[in-house]
């Protein structure tokens, strides 16, 4: 069953058809990539999900609710978290608190994070935040400031952020980009192992290794216009797809 529905998706900017006519649709529990040459619109597309852009036409539905005209913090109450390619985190916090502000701020509201909380929920926050460092392979960092981590470390720092937040949909946007061959296959293996089937994962990359390694379907922009969709194998033999990358490359 598809728990993300794309349909007819367009955005302009100031003439620039970014996005045209995009259709997508993405099975719960799988793991989805979208992937295309430099410019090609995926990143636009990513915005138009998660409320930072909204789309000239078309319509994305998830869970069955439009998301069109819901802001970024409705989108993310709704049970859909990214990973951004610059992390998100709070420099000056250490990595427990780093995950306990998002684990308060789903279960409370936002703009609860500051206020007031019984000392026997703050148990269960941290409790429930450790288990998440626990799961990245964090836990031992949890009292050094989330500023000094490793770029890697950061990284699973952000993911631990959000798996708190216990999303539906986790959106993850070059997720070992500028990493090492070392740090990408960690990354790999983390990704296969975290939400183990129940969270839907959207990815968008860059490395095809990566992308191979963890997709079930790939979807394929190539001038703000998917040119094919379809599982790896027959992705990777397209000839369509091999002329938008380069000219003729093999993936
Ligand atoms: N805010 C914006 N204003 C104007 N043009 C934009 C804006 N955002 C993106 N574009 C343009 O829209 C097109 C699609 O860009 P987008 O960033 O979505 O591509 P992409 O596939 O994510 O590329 P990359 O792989 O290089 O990150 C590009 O031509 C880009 O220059």
């Amino acid at each position: 069953m598809a728990i993300l529905h794309v349909k007819g998706v367009g955005k302009n900017f100031a003439g620039l058809r970014a996005l045209n006519d995009v259709n997508l649709s993405v099975e719960e529990g799988g793991v989805h990539a979208i992937i295309g040459p430099n410019g090609a619109g995926k990143s636009t597309l990513l915005n138009c999900f998660v409320g930072r852009l909204t789309p000239d036409s078309g319509s994305v539905t998830f869970a069955g609710r439009s998301l069109i005209g819901l802001s970024p913090h409705e989108i993310n109450q709704a049970g859909v978290a990214r990973v951004f390619q610059t992390p998100e985190i709070f420099p000056e916090l250490n990595l427990l608190d780093n995950v306990i502000i998002p684990a308060l701020a789903r279960r409370d509201g936002a703009f609860a994070v500051n206020g007031w909380s019984r000392a026997d929920q703050q148990h269960e926050l941290r409790d429930r935040a450790l288990h998440m460092l626990e799961d990245v392979e964090l836990a031992d960092k949890r009292h050094l400031q989330a500023g000094n981590l490793s770029r890697g470390d950061k990284r699973r720092l952000e993911l631990a952020m959000c798996l708190v937040q216990d999303p539906l949909l986790l959106l993850l946007d070059e997720p070992t980009a500028g990493m090492s061959r070392a740090d990408t296959n960690s990354t790999i293996d983390l990704l296969q192992r975290i939400g183990g089937g129940k969270v839907t994962k959207i990815i968008i990359e860059h490395d095809m290794h990566v992308v191979f390694s963890l997709a079930d379907r790939i979807s394929v922009l190539a001038q703000g216009t998917v040119i094919a969709e379809g599982e790896p194998e027959a992705i990777r033999g397209d000839p369509r797809v091999q002329e938008a990358y380069l000219g003729g490359a093999h993936l």
